[in-house]
């Protein structure tokens, strides 16, 4: 059967995601010729004798899907495909449909040859699915206008051609292709939710059982007791750990973080796993962290170093590719906090600017991580995590300029924590 999305009614169109902010948007023309002629090649197609190659893989919110587009992504940087450039590469039907969303890459292969070809096939043949992923080869035709042959491979060997069509640029869409599916894939709004991709990993991943054993152990729908919960929320040394300790010996509070402690250990296992997974595991640690901050709240304040502000603003961030405009519009379901959540009294939102945070980053001087390293170099990535935490919504944050001295900032601090919290 084609691929979903590939239907005659609704033609895919296909995004890539480039190195820059712009999304390169294609689409394919029905008919012999018609259809798109006059119109520059989208600029993702390298001119002869490179050539460019697609696979896809269904963005289905599914364990394996998710496993299966990460191995192809890391196996697509080893053998003779090294020498390829990898870019991302959405397929969707036109117009918006959420069900046919395909995730995969195109592979610009700077020399040509069959040689990558061969790799491509074996790869996909490799995976153990049945049928392997279909292979998108792009060529040029004789009046320099470019065609999309895709092949489904046979398991043992050999391939059909599905179809074969011209390659026309397509606008850039109005909504990203992957905001409509961000509720399932990345922001998980309800604990069934994150805990049903958690439960798909417990054969494939040992610590997820853990996860869950923890997780059951809560009592379901925490009640926040008669004292103020406070929860400071920002990019990496904006200064909450700073914030969070001051305002515990202020305030005499007890200090929360998310992920807790009963399951930091077990992290770094879930950060090398896909989005899918790596989210629904953070979004689990907030219903772990909540039913802690119930329990607090009866005796003294709480204050909470990240919760879920942190994990929806994140996921979103990495899930949606390209520049600030590209995020889910305000009011999004996405911005809204989980329903059965427990929610915090007030959450204040740490910012400083990128000149400031670089400094405190490398004043630290501790071992950068993966993700601090890639906020350094992209700061776009960096200015939609927190346009992100601005649009989160029941309850939002305020935001707190964190850039004077610490004394001063805890000031503001304890001043909005007076002012919203009453006297304490
Ligand atoms: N108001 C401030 N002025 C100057 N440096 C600060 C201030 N607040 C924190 N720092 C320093 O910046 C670095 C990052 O702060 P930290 O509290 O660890 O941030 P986070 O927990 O958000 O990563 C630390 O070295 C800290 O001492
Ligand atoms: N409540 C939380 C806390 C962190 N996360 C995720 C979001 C990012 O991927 C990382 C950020 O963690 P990072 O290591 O930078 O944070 P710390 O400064 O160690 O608190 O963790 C989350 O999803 N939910």
């Amino acid at each position: 059967a084609p691929p979903a999305g590939c239907s005659a009614q609704a033609r895919p169109c296909f995004a890539v995601e480039g190195p820059g902010s712009d999304l390169v948007c294609f689409t394919l023309s029905g008919s012999e010729g018609a259809g798109g002629s006059g119109r520059p090649l989208p600029r993702c197609f390298l001119p002869a004798p490179a050539r460019c190659y697609s696979l896809c893989v269904p963005a289905a919110p599914s364990v394996p899907a998710a496993r299966l587009h990460r191995r192809l992504r890391q196996r697509l940087r080893q053998g003779p495909l090294g020498r390829c450039r990898v870019l991302g590469l959405l397929c969707y039907s036109a117009p918006g449909g959420q069900a046919a969303l395909e995730k995969g890459f195109l592979i610009q292969d700077p020399q040509g040859g069959a040689e990558t070809e061969r790799a491509l096939e074996e790869l996909l043949r490799g995976q153990g699915e049945l049928p392997p992923p279909p292979l998108g080869v792009y060529e040029a035709g004789e009046r320099g206008e470019l065609w999309q042959c895709l092949w489904v491979l046979r398991g043992a060997g050999g391939r059909d051609l599905l179809r074969r069509a011209r390659v026309v640029a397509a606008e850039e869409p109005p909504l990203h292709p992957a905001v409509p599916g961000l509720r399932h894939a990345a922001v998980f709004l309800s604990l069934e939710a994150a805990r049903s991709v958690v439960e798909q990993c417990t054969s494939l991943i040992p610590e997820a059982t853990a996860v869950l054993d923890l997780v059951d152990k809560c009592p379901k729908h925490s009640k926040k007791g008669d004292f103020p919960v406070i929860v400071i929320e920002g990019l990496d040394a904006t200064g909450k750990t700073t914030v969070t300790q001051s305002v515990k010996d202020s305030l005499n509070a007890l200090l929360l973080r998310s992920p807790p402690a009963c399951i930091s250990q077990w992290r770094k296992t879930f950060d090398d796993e896909p989005t899918l997974i790596r989210r629904a595991f953070y979004a689990l640690g907030n219903y772990i962290v909540a039913s802690e901050i119930a329990k607090a709240s009866t005796e003294s304040p709480v204050v909470v170093d990240r919760y879920w502000h942190s994990t929806a603003a994140y996921a979103i961030a990495t899930e949606i590719s390209g520049k600030v405009q590209n995020l889910p519009p305000t009011q999004h379901e996405v911005y809204q906090w989980p329903e059965d959540l427990l929610k915090p009294d007030l959450v204040l939102l740490l910012t400083v600017s990128p000149e400031e945070r670089i400094r405190r980053l490398q004043g630290r001087g501790l071992e950068k991580t993966e993700e601090e390293t890639e906020l350094e170099a992209n700061s776009l990535f960096r200015q939609k995590v927190e346009e992100s935490y601005k649009r989160m919504e029941n309850p939002g944050c305020q935001e707190v300029d964190a850039s004077p001295s610490r004394e001063e900032v805890l000031r503001t601090v304890l001043h909005l924590i007076k002012k919203h919290c009453g006297s304490l």
